[in-house]
């Protein structure tokens, strides 16, 4: 008898059609998250979980009798109980590699759209406001030759970190737990402390995964180091900053302007300050979302699913449990 597996996330035809060649699938297709409830009623008689932003907890773990894999359609799994998943026997897994190249590109959208205040002059040309020459008020600041400071520099702080040096001739330094010998060696950027980072940088990106080592690792006393001039980036998870600290730093000036992709509640609510500063760039958590990209990330959610099904080691379990 087919394993029966469960995808709480839309999937294209081609992964529908490379799962079902070997197990029993349900989907939930709606655009809308699968209720809670409904999940806990249901998983009982799973084996598999193809996930994108459910919570994999206590309460989960506990109504899941038979599951054997739980298989996350993201490369961060903050929405993983990693202590209760260690106590359980399921595998779980997720999507590293397969994105790094797509969140780095958005990354210096942002970047660049913060600095050169493009969605302001965007609005400002589609408001019929271009009348003569652009006011020097509305000037942005150059991004090349500048310092990228990069707090994280795992697999996409590297890809980030490439395009700084590469294409935009940028000095990169960057602050990590451990030291990244090939970045240093072959792109000569350099490692520094945090506070030195903090200090020096023009752009400050925040590239961490979401842990309780790094729960507001950026908070209003970070702001305060930083340079007036500097722009901060964060395209990692929302709870990593100190969101209030951080609208607290844009209110009184620490810093001259933020381009956000990720933040504390997501979908932000509307009245959130920072929907009213013309110096925050706001994106709705877009880093992997190109076609291509999250395709190839499901795909990948899917094979390591039918790997730890058939028994054999997935391409990508998540390292606390390997
Ligand atoms: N905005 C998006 O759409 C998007 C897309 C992909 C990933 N992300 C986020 O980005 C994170 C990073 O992804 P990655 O693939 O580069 O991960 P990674 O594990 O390759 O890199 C993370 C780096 O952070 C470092 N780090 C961890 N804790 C630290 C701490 N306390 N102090 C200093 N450094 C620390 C690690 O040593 C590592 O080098 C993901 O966990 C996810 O939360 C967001
Ligand atoms: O971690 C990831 O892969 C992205 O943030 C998508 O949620």
């Amino acid at each position: 008898m087919k394993k029966r597996v469960l995808v709480t996330e839309p999937i294209p035809k081609s992964v529908v059609d490379y799962l079902e060649a070997e197990v029993e699938l349900e989907r939930w297709s709606h655009p809308e998250k699968i209720p809670k409830g409904l999940l806990l009623q249901k998983i009982p008689s799973f084996h598999g979980l193809i996930t994108f932003k459910d919570n994999i907890d206590q309460e989960f773990l506990q109504a899941a009798s038979q599951l054997e894999v739980v298989s996350n359609i993201s490369v961060g799994y903050d929405n993983f109980d990693i202590e209760a998943i260690k106590r359980s026997k399921i595998i779980a897994t997720h999507t590293p590699y397969v994105l790094d190249e797509t969140v780095a590109d958005l990354i210096f959208g942002l970047i660049l759209a913060t600095a050169r205040r493009i969605p302001e002059l965007h609005q400002y040309v589609r408001n019929g406001k271009w009348s003569k020459s652009v006011d020097i008020s509305l000037f942005g600041h150059n991004v090349h030759h500048k310092k990228l400071g990069i707090i994280g520099m795992g697999r996409i702080g590297e890809k980030v970190a490439r395009r700084a040096k590469v294409g935009f001739q940028m000095d990169v330094c960057y602050y990590n737990r451990s030291r990244n010998h090939k970045i240093e060696s072959e792109l000569g950027a350099h490692y520094e402390q945090m506070d030195e980072l903090l200090k020096t940088s023009d752009f400050i990106l925040l590239m961490t995964p979401l842990t309780e080592q790094t729960y507001h690792l950026i908070d209003y006393e970070a702001f305060r180091k930083m340079k007036r001039t500097s722009f901060f980036i964060n395209a990692s998870r929302g709870a990593v900053v100190d969101e209030a600290g951080l609208i607290n730093a844009l209110e009184n000036q620490l810093i001259q302007g933020a381009g956000l992709d990720v933040f504390k509640q997501e979908p932000i609510q509307l009245n959130n300050p920072l929907l009213k500063m013309e110096n925050v760039v706001t994106l709705p958590h877009i880093g992997s979302a190109t076609a291509e990209t999250r395709e190839e990330m499901k795909l990948f959610a899917a094979k390591n699913m039918l790997q730890a099904l058939r028994g054999d080691t997935p391409d990508a379990v998540i390292k606390e449990l390997n």
